[in-house]
């Protein structure tokens, strides 16, 4: 089959307190994470947003120890996929490509090209597609093969979401069966899945199909679970003004407490590690607004990590793709292609719809400036370079 090679993607996390403000600078510098109709103001606004956020998001670092545990974790994954796909006949090297913190994706890159991989599977460890994970990194990886005719000879497939599989949702349904029998009453218990949330406008205007992913996904975890508790679906990790997807876990969470709930069994399912949104966010930040709303039952089902079956599933997950005719990156960058980024209309004057919302951008783009030059004492030209 020549040399395998499985580059597992990720978002990547500040491995100590001065890693935080660069870390949030390459996050908020992505255009798939804020999308602005100026390229140029990208990288101002990230240095701002990076260095207003700084203080605050080391502090949720420094309640689970100064750290983010991801790569440790995802290092630990990499591993034990390594060995149960070698133990399944499959000799493969495993890369972990990270898309805000090292190892970059770009390291990873260099390294397949390094080792002569020739038939490469992309795994992102994200279980549901959203432009703002998983299509980010396949679209740098898209620019980097488009850039290196080496990386072009390589055979590779990318597997664009995989919660679908039935690995995922049966290790998902042992995780909470587990939590709910350390219950006095399982089945009681009201489930409490919390998705990180996305912008609606990715939804609604670029047609991401993250938010009709994690619906099915919990659908199909109640199923493998095959219990009669009643559950809620919310969003957590809003950032920024602009609205989100709702409910909003902690208003879902008050509701919850206002109808009488008293065990609350709290699902984190957008990512399979542990992060700082279960250790602080969840664990700390939503435990404590549950308690004072009275749920003193509150439960947290941890991330599948290292779990057997997921890994397992996993290891099927690549040898099936091997098999499989190859997923490229522009097939898989933006599923649905027919949807329009913007609003579109024809050309008019007056107060339109396009008028409103680039004389909306405008003002935008004023008042950031302006708040630019109150933070940093500089302008926007400085950073641009024309000052
Ligand atoms: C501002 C927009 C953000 C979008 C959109 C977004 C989507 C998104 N993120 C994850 C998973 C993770 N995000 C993590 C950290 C993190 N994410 C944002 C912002 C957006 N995320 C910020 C500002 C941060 C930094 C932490 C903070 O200051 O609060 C992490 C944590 C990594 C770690 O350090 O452990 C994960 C994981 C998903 C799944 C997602 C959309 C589907
Ligand atoms: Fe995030
Ligand atoms: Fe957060």
């Amino acid at each position: 089959m020549g040399r395998v090679g499985v580059l597992l993607l990720n978002l990547g996390g500040p491995e100590q307190p001065d890693d935080v403000r660069p870390f949030l600078f390459n996050l908020f510098a992505d255009p798939e994470i804020i999308r602005l109709p100026f390229p140029w103001l990208q990288r101002p606004l990230a240095w701002l947003i990076s260095s207003s956020r700084a203080k605050q998001s080391q502090a949720n670092y420094q309640q689970i120890g100064g750290g983010s545990p991801l790569r440790r974790i995802t290092e630990e994954q990499a591993d034990a996929l390594k060995q149960v796909l070698a133990d399944k006949g499959t000799e493969a090297n495993i890369y972990i490509g990270m898309r805000y913190w090292y190892p970059f994706t770009e390291e990873a890159v260099a390294q397949i090209k390094r080792d002569g991989v020739e038939k490469l599977v992309v795994l992102p460890l994200y279980p549901q597609f959203s432009i703002s994970t998983s299509g980010s990194s396949f679209r740098l990886l898209e620019r980097l093969w488009l850039e290196d005719p080496a990386l072009q000879r390589i055979v590779y497939t990318a597997i664009p979401s995989w919660y679908e599989r039935p690995g995922y949702s049966e290790a998902m349904a042992d995780l909470i069966a587990q939590e709910l029998d350390k219950l006095e009453n399982p089945d009681q218990a009201h489930i409490f899945f919390s998705a990180h949330g996305v912008p609606v406008s990715y939804v609604e205007e670029a047609g991401d199909p993250y938010q009709r992913e994690i619906e099915h996904c919990t659908e199909l975890i109640m199923q493998s679970l095959n219990r009669p508790n009643p559950h809620t679906l919310a969003y957590q990790s809003r950032v920024g003004p602009v609205e989100w997807l709702q409910p909003y876990t902690e208003d879902a969470i008050e509701q919850l407490a206002q109808q009488g709930v008293k065990d609350l069994v709290v699902v984190p399912i957008s990512f399979v590690s542990e992060h700082i949104e279960t250790l602080q966010e969840i664990d700390i930040e939503y435990r404590e607004i549950a308690e004072e709303a009275g749920i003193h039952g509150f439960h947290r089902v941890p991330a599948l990590n290292t779990h057997p079956r997921f890994i397992a599933d996993m290891a099927d997950m690549v040898t099936e793709a091997l098999e499989a005719p190859c997923q490229l990156f522009s097939d898989v960058v933006q599923p649905d292609k027919k949807v329009k980024i913007y609003p579109q209309e024809r050309s008019a004057w007056g107060l339109t719809p396009v008028a409103e919302v680039w004389n909306g951008r405008l003002a935008m783009v004023g008042f950031l400036a302006l708040l630019l030059e109150l933070v940093s004492g500089r302008g926007p030209l400085h950073f641009v370079g024309i000052l």
